[in-house]
């Protein structure tokens, strides 16, 4: 059984924030929270990846890395998921393809900090994430200009909506993207596993 959520009003709109969450941190808590008021989403789920296809370095355990999810995450609009494990998908074109053949009445919105927009053209048939969903990418600290020169920005500048236009993005067809520059968290996993403070 695939889908885990007991009502979705039909139409709501769900931010997707995919990530390896190894651990998780304000900043993930930070950026859920501002799309959810500036992209005008009902909810997001926190899609916890059984593994980044291009990290060469498996993860902490999928259970640790929910629980710690589920711990952080105490805001009711935010919904911590392991879809990507049971529907058995990696690569993020084919987890949205499986999420909109769950839940075809959901509108999706990808969301990602500004240092994913620098590499999504990277990622695997990453032409097929923009044409199924409006993407929302969302500062950090240090990645700006690299993301605003990223060639999916470039590739993709006709389909970008002004920072105005962010209450629209979650209901606008793909392609659409939309860049906001919202206060920044300068936290980072890697930094917290420098630190000796997360037991993978
Ligand atoms: N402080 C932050 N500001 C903005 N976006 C962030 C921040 N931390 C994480 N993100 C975004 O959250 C998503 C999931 O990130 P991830 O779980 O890889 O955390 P991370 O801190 O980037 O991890 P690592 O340091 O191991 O690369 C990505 O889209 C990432 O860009
Ligand atoms: O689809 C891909 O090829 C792909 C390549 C790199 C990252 N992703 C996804 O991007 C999200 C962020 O990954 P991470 O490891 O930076 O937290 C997570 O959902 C990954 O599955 C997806």
């Amino acid at each position: 059984m695939l889908s885990s959520h007991k009502y979705l009003a039909p139409g709501m709109t769900v931010g997707l924030l995919g990530g390896s969450f190894d651990p998780p941190h304000a900043g993930h808590l930070h950026i859920s929270q501002e799309a959810l008021k500036r992209f005008g989403l009902d909810q997001v789920w926190w899609l916890v990846s059984p593994g980044n296809p291009l990290k060469a370095a498996g993860p902490a355990p999928i259970a640790r890395r929910m629980a710690a999810c589920r711990d952080l995450a105490r805001d009711p609009r935010i919904h911590i998921s392991d879809f990507e494990a049971r529907a058995g998908t990696r690569v993020t074109a084919d987890t949205l393809a499986a999420l909109q053949n769950v839940y075809p009445s959901v509108r999706f919105t990808w969301l990602m900090g500004a240092d994913n927009l620098a590499q999504l053209h990277r990622w695997g048939r990453w032409r097929e994430i923009m044409a199924r969903v409006p993407v929302g990418v969302l500062a950090r600290p240090g990645d700006r200009i690299a993301a605003r020169l990223a060639p999916a920005a470039r590739i993709y500048r006709h389909a970008m909506l002004k920072a105005g236009e962010a209450p629209l993005l979650s209901r606008a067809e793909a392609p659409a993207w939309c860049f906001l520059n919202v206060p920044m968290r300068d936290e980072s996993s890697s930094a917290i596993r420098a630190r000796g403070e997360w037991r993978g």
